[in-house]
């Protein structure tokens, strides 16, 4: 079976082939001397002279015996360099904002919010060195033509799914130009590496992220319905990086007895993350056997695949109902998960629409048909219908997998559903909220958003942090059905979200990469990293819940709401 063929770990590549930034000796001493606060930080860094060269000097130390921090410090020193983006103007950060948004945004104290948040594009827009173009090999970031806005923090590369959050952000004021600038950067990566990687780094080479390639297109054209040009141009490329998850991706498996094939998220590799070294080796070296080291070093480069590094979310059944295990109960490779099968199937429709609209009704009808077909499969595999909502499906055990995430709705906002129902599927979705404690009886939310789990585990993708993506997803995915107490659901959401990123905005004149949704205006935690600041995603969803709900928005909102976390029932892991 397909699951089979995943666990053969035979046939193991790196995450690049270079011994530098993605296996090896070298790698693995820097990594593991912790010399650098987070190991991204030593990955993201240039080389000062040729990767031979470099690679000779560290054989010589070893040889003399200066594997000591220090010596390996000035060794870094010597060799390497930082690598940080130049800052870039934006081509059309002076059209400024739309007035238009700041007329429907009512509340004066949001609109010089909306301004402080324009404000911060142009801190976040940067482009790779012009050395990496003519000298690729002394760097780890991959050159890009154009322009970009950044995820933010320590993450200074062009993200993938980052970039969805960014995009539909900048179109809300009207910044076209950067948003073309930034999809050229994405189609110069299909031509280069034939899909996305995770972001435009050599150590992501093997690795994607959620594919929003197509929506943000999409996007595009409805702001620039008059550049057909572009996207005739450069359909073949959308359609490459459609088909690289295809045929990299599929998973085949039963359930009551018909065969599905689906997507699910998997990078094979044998090596720790380049860029979480220290915490995939120390976990890996917990396991008895290489096969077992080897399953796990999977798990982590597929679980940083799905966007969602680290949740619980990607945990083995066995811990399931028992608690929610460790990190090193990683078992992402035999789930097939709720929102990539809808983005894919959004992703087909969207194809099929194009070459339809262009006369291609051969490739029209194909991708119509693998839309229609996975939207069925969506249905049919992850729809649990009396509970409101789309479950993953775990391939081991042949059952779904039930507690709260907030991709439980995410076909809501793909559309990867029957749309002739959006009434009644849009109603059983607030129920959902209800019963899994995110919202109270009368439609009111119990936190500042919708947190990203209900498990109080000490990962960044679990409770009680919440993420602009996963706050999209609910958020934009009720208002699309149009139910009435759906709408009204995702507004109060809105206001919550809106509230706590301004009170943190207040204070500390950044924006967060996630929140902590039971204290208002505080920056999420946990994980594997400091939290970061910024932030692309979170910038993006303030300007596009402002374009969708800014009359109905003011300061004063929720003034004396407090989490109330009484009453909730968190999924505990009774083996503490
Ligand atoms: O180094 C740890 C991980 O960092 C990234 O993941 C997190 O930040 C990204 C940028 O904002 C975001 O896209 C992702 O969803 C976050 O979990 C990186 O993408 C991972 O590959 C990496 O392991």
């Amino acid at each position: 079976s397909t699951l089979k063929q995943v666990e053969n770990l035979q046939d193991c590549p790196a995450d690049c082939d270079s011994p530098i930034y993605c296996y090896g000796e070298l790698l693995k001493t820097i990594q593991l001397a912790e010399i650098h606060e987070h190991p991204m930080n030593f990955v993201d860094k240039k080389l000062l002279d040729t990767e031979e060269r470099i690679l000779e000097k560290f054989q010589k130390l070893k040889e003399e015996n200066k594997l000591d921090r220090d010596s390996l410090r000035a060794f870094v020193n010597e060799n390497f360099a930082e690598d940080n983006p130049k800052s870039c103007t934006l081509r059309d950060i002076e059209i400024g904002l739309k007035p238009k948004l700041l007329d429907r945004v009512a509340d004066p104290m949001y609109k010089q919010f909306v301004i402080d948040v324009q404000n911060i594009w142009p801190q976040l827009a940067v482009h790779v060195d012009e050395d990496a173009k003519d000298h690729p090999e002394r760097h780890s970031a991959i050159y890009l033509p154009n322009c970009f806005i950044k995820a933010g923090g320590f993450f200074k590369s062009q993200f993938y799914w980052d970039g969805y959050w960014s995009i539909k952000g900048l179109l809300v004021t009207g910044m076209t130009e950067t948003v073309k600038d930034m999809l050229m950067n994405y189609f110069h990566l299909i031509d280069l590496m034939g899909k996305i990687p995770n972001a435009n780094r050599k150590y992501f080479s093997q690795r994607s992220q959620p594919p929003f390639l197509p929506p943000m297109v999409k996007k595009y054209m409805d702001a620039r319905p008059d550049d057909v040009e572009f996207l005739q141009e450069n359909l073949f490329r959308i359609e490459k990086e459609f088909v690289w998850w295809m045929d990299n991706r599929a998973v085949k498996f039963t359930k009551d007895d018909k065969e599905y094939i689906m997507y699910q998220y998997r990078q094979k590799c044998c090596n720790p993350r380049p860029e979480g070294y220290v915490v995939d080796y120390h976990e890996g070296q917990k396991f008895a056997t290489d096969w077992q080291r080897n399953y796990f070093y999977m798990q982590t480069h597929s679980v940083a695949e799905s966007g969602l590094d680290f949740s619980t979310r990607q945990r083995r059944p066995d811990f399931y109902e028992k608690g929610y295990g460790t990190r090193m109960n990683l078992d992402i490779t035999g789930l097939v998960p709720v929102e990539l099968n809808s983005i894919l199937a959004m992703n087909a429709r969207l194809l099929s629409e194009w070459f339809e609209n262009f006369g291609n009704l051969e490739k029209a009808e194909k991708y119509r048909q693998i839309s229609i077909t996975l939207i069925q499969y969506i249905d049919e595999v992850f729809r649990i219908d009396f509970l409101g909502a789309w479950f993953d499906y775990d391939i081991r055990e042949n059952t779904h997998r039930t507690r709260f995430y907030p991709t439980n709705l995410a076909p809501l906002y793909m559309e990867a559903y029957d749309t002739s129902k959006a009434y009644d599927i849009g109603k059983s979705a607030v129920e959902y909220l209800k019963k899994s404690f995110i919202i109270n009886s009368d439609g009111s939310p119990k936190f500042f958003g919708v947190p990203t789990s209900m498990i109080k585990a000490p990962e960044q993708w679990d409770f009680s942090n919440g993420w602009a993506p996963m706050q999209s997803f609910v958020i934009e995915g009720l208002y699309k059905t149009g139910q009435e107490e759906a709408v009204m659901v995702a507004k109060e959401l809105a206001k919550v979200w809106m509230k706590t990123n301004w009170v943190g905005f207040q204070r500390e004149h950044e924006m967060f990469e996630k929140y902590d949704l039971v204290k208002i205006g505080e920056i999420g935690g946990g994980g594997t990293y400091k939290p970061q600041t910024g932030f692309g995603w979170s910038n993006g969803l303030v300007m596009v819940i402002f374009d969708l709900f800014g009359e109905i928005l003011h300061h004063t909102d929720y003034e004396d709401f407090k989490a109330d976390i009484t009453g909730v029932n968190f999924h505990e892991d009774v083996r503490k």
